[in-house]
C-alpha cells in the first residue's frame, strides 16, 4: 500500500459538512493509506515543511484554493511526488486550469493516471503557479479586498464600474531580450489559461508548454468591450488589434505608472521593477486536461 498524504484547509471556500466530504473522497482512493493533516492558519509552512519531510508521501493532496496550492508547493523539497489537487477553495483558478473543477474530477484524475509537468514562474523572487496580473483585474480584487460585500455577485458588480473607471498604464516590456513600450489597461502574466471564474484570458498557453505568456488587453470604447466579451466566449482574441500576446521564458516588466498587481490572486506592494522567470523545477500534477 502506497502513503498519501492529505493537506486540508478547513476555512477555505464555504463547503459545509467538509469532514464527511473528506470521508467520502478517501473512500474512493483505492491503493494508498491516507493520513489527513489540516492547516491552522498559523506558521503552516513550517509545519507543512516538516511534516513533508518526515512522511515523503507517495501522493499529496491538497484540499484548498489557490492560497493553500501554493503554500504546500512552496515548502516541497521532494518535486517528485506528484500533486492532486482537491477543490475546497472559492475560486480554485489553479485547480480549472488543470480540469480540475470539483472533487469529483480529483478522483478522476487520480483514476486515470494522467500527470503532467506543470510550469512554474518566478515573480520578483516569490513563487506564481497561477496568474499575475496588473490594472483592471488586480484593480477589482483590490476593491473586492476592502468592500464589505463578498462573492462572485460582488466580483461582477464591480466589474462594470471598474471597465469605465481603468485608465491605461504604461509599461516598458522585455520578453526574452525583446523590448517594446505599450499602454495596456490590463497586462496579464500567466502561466495558466483561466481565471477561477471560467474567463479564459491565455486560450493560446498551456501550463505545462515551458514557456510563459505576456497579454496586453487595452479596450478603449464600449465596442472594444464588447468584442472582448465576445473573445471570451469563443475562447479567441486573435482578431482583436487590441489584444497582443507575447511567449518567453524571461521578462523585465517597468511599471512605469505604479499599476495595482497582485500574484496568484494576493494583492502585492506597488513594485516599478518586475521580473519574470520560468523556474527550472516542473511539478508533478495529476490533471483532467483533455488532449488537444
Ligand atoms: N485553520 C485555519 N484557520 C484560519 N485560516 C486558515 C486556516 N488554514 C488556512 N488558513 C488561511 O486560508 C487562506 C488560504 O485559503 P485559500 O486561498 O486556499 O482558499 P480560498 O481563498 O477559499 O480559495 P481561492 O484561493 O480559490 O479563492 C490563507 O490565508 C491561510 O492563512
Amino acid at each position: 500500500m502506497k502513503n498519501a498524504l492529505f493537506i486540508i484547509n478547513p476555512i477555505s471556500g464555504n463547503i459545509e459538512n467538509k469532514d464527511e466530504l473528506v470521508d467520502e473522497i478517501i473512500q474512493d482512493i483505492f491503493g494508498y493509506q491516507v493520513s489527513i493533516w489540516k492547516t491552522t492558519g498559523k506558521d503552516d509552512e513550517q509545519k507543512v515543511r516538516a511534516l513533508l519531510e518526515e512522511t515523503c508521501p507517495d501522493l499529496l493532496m491538497i484540499g484548498g484554493g489557490d492560497g493553500t496550492i501554493k503554500m504546500v508547493v512552496s515548502q516541497i523539497s521532494n518535486l517528485e511526488c506528484p500533486i492532486l489537487p482537491v477543490p475546497f477553495g472559492s475560486a480554485n483558478g489553479l485547480a480549472k486550469c488543470l480540469g480540475i473543477n470539483d472533487w469529483e474530477d480529483s478522483l478522476s484524475a487520480l483514476g486515470k493516471g494522467q500527470v503532467i509537468k506543470m510550469d512554474m514562474l518566478d515573480i520578483n523572487g516569490e513563487l506564481c503557479l497561477h496568474l499575475c496580473d496588473f490594472g483592471f483585474n488586480a484593480g477589482l480584487i483590490k476593491k473586492f479586498e476592502e468592500g464589505d460585500e463578498r462573492g462572485m455577485i460582488a466580483y461582477f458588480k464591480n466589474s462594470l464600474s471598474q471597465m469605465f473607471e481603468t485608465r491605461p498604464n504604461r509599461y516598458h516590456l522585455q520578453v526574452d531580450g525583446m523590448s517594446m513600450d505599450i499602454l495596456s489597461k490590463m497586462l496579464v502574466v500567466a502561466n495558466g489559461q483561466m481565471y477561477g471564474t471560467g474567463a479564459k484570458i491565455n486560450p493560446g498557453g498551456n501550463i505545462d508548454d515551458g514557456v510563459f505568456e505576456i497579454i496586453s488587453l487595452n479596450p478603449e470604447g464600449i465596442q472594444d468591450w464588447l468584442s472582448l466579451t465576445l473573445g471570451f466566449i469563443t475562447e479567441d482574441f486573435s482578431d482583436l488589434d487590441f489584444v497582443k500576446t507575447w511567449k518567453g521564458k524571461n521578462a523585465q516588466i517597468e511599471n512605469i505608472d505604479g499599476a495595482a498587481f497582485h500574484i496568484d490572486g494576493e494583492m502585492r506592494e506597488e513594485s516599478r521593477f518586475i521580473s519574470v522567470r520560468l523556474k527550472e523545477n516542473k511539478l508533478n500534477m495529476f490533471n483532467n486536461i483533455q488532449p488537444a
